[in-house]
């Protein structure tokens, strides 16, 4: 298992760029399966995720071809494409619930496994299920399996009890190909649901509000191939913000757009933490003392759950109490037992964690136990005293591209000891 050790408390400066979204990749991916044509993804991070379901669509019989140099991703359903992807592969992430969308709406029936829980809650699915069904799917489960026929999908007024993002995009994928209108109401708002919307549209679907609670889709007969970027990642850029300020340097960050990181800009400015806007790029200087902040987790645009745990970190080093409210995922603080070992002073309690800033953070063996927890211990040991070792790295790489070097690109004193 690799590891990655860090020596702590060096000041930070330079530029860093920021790689695409996963969270805008992955549901691109699935997507480009809707048509016959050729897809073309640029500049796409080069992530684990990204191969796993790189290997998940091959599994259907789909060309997928990934040039890491380039970071091009091919994509071609060879007009055979199955309709249950391999389960092995389909349990190890959550995102390929998101197939079941698209095979149905090109195949008319599905069967995947169950995705199961995760380390940061049991994740169900039923609200895609649910849409899906009012879709006109004949759905059943049974065996760890989930099964859907469709004589031919109808669009349907669908309201989400809760703004779920995979919901709101295996809904929006699902009904492009639908005949006539589907109205998603309480729909998930997030900047990702937005991209794919913008995917799909340069593919020739109708899709209108995507972005808002209410999302109205046409559904058209066929789409077209495409050559597609997607967006920038909000949550690495939160997280190499929250690196200038947890070290109380000056760093400039490039590939952002402002607006889908307003709720972490308005926290970290809460906090004290300096920032100037220049186009697509933000200049972070966290420099100045910095104070406690509360802070609640909530579909966007609220405070995102995948920024929570880096919050954490920082919130550890700033003098005074602050309050994390998670209200999203029922089991992320699973960094706080590993942030106790580096000297945080964190009390839980329920969904609720209490932080008392203290002096110093001090190095210690650590293990990510989910991808944001790791990030979240990066941050951790970038401000402590002596080494870190974190293990985990596995979970760290399905969201984070080449994070050492970034990190390292900046004066971090970190290097990664791959597994022997
Ligand atoms: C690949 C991807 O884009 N992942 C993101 C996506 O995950 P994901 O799409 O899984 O997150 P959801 O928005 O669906 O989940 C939010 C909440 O709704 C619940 N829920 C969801 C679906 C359902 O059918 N029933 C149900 O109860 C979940 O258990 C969770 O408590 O949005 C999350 C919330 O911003 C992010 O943390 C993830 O990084
Ligand atoms: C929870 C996350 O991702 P996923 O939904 O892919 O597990 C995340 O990106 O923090």
């Amino acid at each position: 298992m690799d590891k990655i050790i860090i020596n702590g408390q060096k000041s930070l400066s330079g530029e860093v760029n920021i790689s695409t979204a996963k969270n805008a990749v992955l549901p691109i991916m699935v997507a480009s399966i809707l048509t016959d044509d050729e897809v073309i993804i640029n500049k796409a991070p080069m992530l684990e995720d990204v191969y796993v379901l790189g290997k998940i669509l091959r599994s259907l019989n789909v060309d997928v071809i990934i040039d890491k140099e380039t970071g091009k991703i091919l994509i071609d359903n060879n007009y055979n494409m199955g309709i249950e992807a391999n389960g092995n592969l389909v349990r190890k992430m959550r995102a390929s619930s998101l197939l079941m969308g698209p095979i149905l709406a090109k195949k008319g029936r599905f069967r995947i496994s169950l995705p199961g829980g995760c380390n940061i809650g049991t994740r169900p699915i039923d609200l895609h299920l649910k849409g899906l069904t009012a879709l006109g799917a004949d759905i059943n489960i049974g065996h760890g399996y989930v099964e859907a026929r469709t004589k031919g999908l109808i669009g349907s007024k669908i309201y989400l009890d809760y703004p779920s993002v995979g919901a709101t995009e295996n809904i929006m994928m699902a009904s492009v190909l639908a005949k006539g209108d589907t109205i998603i109401e309480n729909a998930a708002e997030e900047p990702e649901i937005e991209d794919l919307a913008d995917f799909l549209i340069a593919m020739g679907a109708k899709i209108y509000g995507a972005g808002t609670d209410r999302i109205i889709v046409s559904g058209v007969n066929y789409l077209t191939g495409v050559e597609y970027t997607p967006i920038y990642d909000r949550i690495e850029a939160g997280t190499f913000m929250i690196a200038a300020a947890i070290t109380h340097s000056k760093i400039k960050i490039n590939g952002i757009n402002e607006s889908n990181l307003k709720p972490v800009i308005a926290k970290l400015a809460e906090a004290g933490v300096m920032m100037e806007i220049e186009g697509e790029s933000i200049i972070v200087d966290g420099r100045d003392t910095l104070l406690p902040v509360d802070i609640k987790t909530l579909p966007y645009p609220g405070f995102p759950t995948d920024m929570q745990s880096q919050m954490m970190s920082l919130l550890s080093t700033i003098k005074g109490t602050s309050i994390i409210t998670e209200t999203i995922f029922e089991n992320r603080f699973m960094c706080v037992a590993e942030l106790k070992r580096m000297g945080s002073n964190i009390k839980i309690e329920g969904r609720t964690a209490t932080i008392q800033g203290v002096e110093n953070l001090t190095g210690a063996e650590v293990r990510a136990t989910d991808l944001r927890a790791g990030a979240a211990l990066i941050l951790a040991a970038l401000a402590a005293k002596g080494e870190s070792v974190i293990s985990g790295v596995k979970h760290i790489d399905r969201g984070y591209v080449e994070i050492e070097k970034k990190l390292q690109g900046l004066g971090v004193d970190i290097r990664r000891e791959m597994e022997s």
